[in-house]
Order: C-alpha cells, then structure tokens, then sequence
C-alpha cells in the first residue's frame, strides 16, 4: 500500500516515516510539510533520522495524497480539514490523528468520511484504547457519588487543551453514566467555582518539559479513591496504530471509523 504523510517533519510525522519504512507491505509514496518549511526539498528519511529514501518533502499536499492510496495526517485542524476534502475528491483513504477541531471542522470530517474510508482517533496507543473501554466499564458499575476528574500532561510544545485523549476519556465515561459529556463537563476550573456539582465530569492540563502524554482517570468518593492511568513513553505506539490503521482501511467501504473498529475492541 502507498501511504502518503502530511505533516512529515513534525514530531508523529517523523515517527510514521520510521514506522512505514519497517512495516512490511507498505511504502512511502510521498511526503508534504506546509509551505515556509525548513524540511521542503530535504529527503523524508533523512529529517526521520533514518537512511535517504528518495523521497523529497514538498509543499503540495494534494499532489501528496494524490500520489498514495492512503494519506496520514497528524498536522493541525485547518490543514486536517483540508486535506480531508482532497483526499475525498480523489478518492483516497485517510488516517487522522490530529486534535482540537472544532464542531465545525468535526462535520467536515464526517462530511469526507461519505466518500472514502476515513479512521480518526485521538489517541492510537493500544494501552489508551483499552483504558477507554475500562473507564466505561468503570464509570457504569459506579454511582454518581464518584466524582470524575480526568486529569492529564504532555509536553510543552502542544497547542490544544484538554488533549484529544482526556476529551475521549470524559466520553467514555459519561457513555458509561448514560449522559451526554457537553451537558456535564468542566474543562477548566479558576476562581470562586463554587462547589464541585454532583455528576459533573472535571479536566485538568498540565503542560511541561518533553512528557509525551500521561492521563488518569480518577472516580473519588467520600471513603476511597480509583484511578485508572496510561502513560507513553514514546510515540512509536502511535505511529504503530496509524500504520495498522491504514492497512486496515484498504478495501473498506466509504465512513468513518475509529480504533475500536481497527482492533476489534
Ligand atoms: N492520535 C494520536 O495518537 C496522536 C495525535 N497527536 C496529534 O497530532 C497532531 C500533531 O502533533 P505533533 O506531531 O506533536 O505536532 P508537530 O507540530 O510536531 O507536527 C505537525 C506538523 O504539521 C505540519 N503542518 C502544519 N500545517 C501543514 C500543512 N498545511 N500541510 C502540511 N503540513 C502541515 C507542521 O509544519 C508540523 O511539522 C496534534 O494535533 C496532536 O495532538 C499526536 C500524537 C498522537
Ligand atoms: O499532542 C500530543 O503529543 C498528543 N496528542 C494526542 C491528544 O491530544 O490526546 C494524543 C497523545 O496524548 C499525544
């Protein structure tokens, strides 16, 4: 399968090229960064930290996608969406990995997802999936005496809050309490807040140093405390989940899919 990444000298596009070029089955078709770059015209497994493989960085993402069966996208929400929209105009499967869109942007995903196959999940770490699963679980044998706070940390250098990971969280628990989570969130807290509501579901961010991504899931009641907790030690598990991914979409029907699909959960 030729996979193209867009993206390819941010911190999850280095990964993917690694991770591509020791997957058996699977190439590197092409490789795009946004225009201003310093990685344009450098070789994708050179800025990778790996041998020249011929493939050059460029600036036209659409010729990127246009060129590969699947495009892998871990950029920011603007370029997401747009190039959801040519990888769906020239009928090209997609892997997301990117963060913070908003509703707006959400629909123009599902939007795409009509016309080819599209896998999008926030966090693409085996561990992380399985800990969404345990936190519905959790979250439904419990009453809503357990509070639940989310809590998470990443690395100095992340531009979107609470991650997409912590906001999945929070999903899967308030699937397991049967409420919807945009009618019981805190995504912050500052000041004279009152206090805590019962039923509500609270985030928190820490930013720091080089963490590549710790969550913890705690239910806190008057007489003990569970946590449930995942950290990553590096992004390899990722990149690991993004390159499955799209071997995964090749003959699958239009939609949009997640990482429970790809690994059976
Ligand atoms: N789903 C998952 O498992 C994971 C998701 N992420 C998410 O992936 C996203 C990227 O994370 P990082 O790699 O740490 O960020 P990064 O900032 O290191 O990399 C993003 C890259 O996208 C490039 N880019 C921006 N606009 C572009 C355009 N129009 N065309 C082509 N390239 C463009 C940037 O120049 C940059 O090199 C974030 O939203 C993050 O939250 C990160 C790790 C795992
Ligand atoms: O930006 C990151 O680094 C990460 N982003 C994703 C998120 O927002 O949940 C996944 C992972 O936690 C790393």
């Amino acid at each position: 399968m030729k996979i193209a990444v867009v993206g390819a000298s941010g911190r999850m596009g280095q990964m993917l090229v690694r991770q591509i070029a020791r997957t058996e089955g699977v190439s590197l078709a092409a490789a795009s960064e946004r225009p201003g770059s310093k990685a344009l015209g450098k070789d994708a497994g050179e800025v990778a930290g790996i041998e020249a493989n011929g493939v050059l960085i460029g600036d036209d993402s659409a010729a990127a996608i246009a060129a590969a069966q699947c495009v892998i996208d871990f950029t920011v929400p603007e370029a997401t969406v747009a190039h959801a929209k040519v990888a769906s105009d020239k009928g090209v499967a997609m892997v997301i990995g990117t963060t913070g869109l908003d509703p707006i942007q959400t629909k123009l995903i599902h939007d795409a997802a009509k016309k080819v196959p599209i896998m999008w999940a926030a966090n693409m770490a085996l561990g992380v999936n399985i800990l969404l699963a345990l936190v519905e679980k959790t979250a439904a044998m419990l009453d809503p005496s357990y509070d639940i706070e989310v809590l998470e940390m990443h690395h100095r250098h992340k531009i979107d809050a609470p991650s997409g990971t912590a906001l999945a969280l929070g999903r899967a628990a308030a699937a397991g309490r049967k409420v919807q989570l945009e009618e019981v969130w805190r995504k912050s807290r500052d000041g004279h807040t009152g206090a805590r509501p019962t039923g509500e579901i609270g985030f928190a961010t820490l930013r720091g140093g080089e963490e590549v991504g710790v969550h913890t899931v705690y239910f806190a009641a008057a007489g003990e405390r569970l946590e449930l907790n995942h950290r990553s030690f590096s992004r390899e598990t990722y990149a690991a989940g993004a390159v499955k991914s799209a071997k995964w979409l090749e003959g699958r029907k239009p939609g949009l899919y997640g990482m429970k699909d790809v690994l059976g959960l």
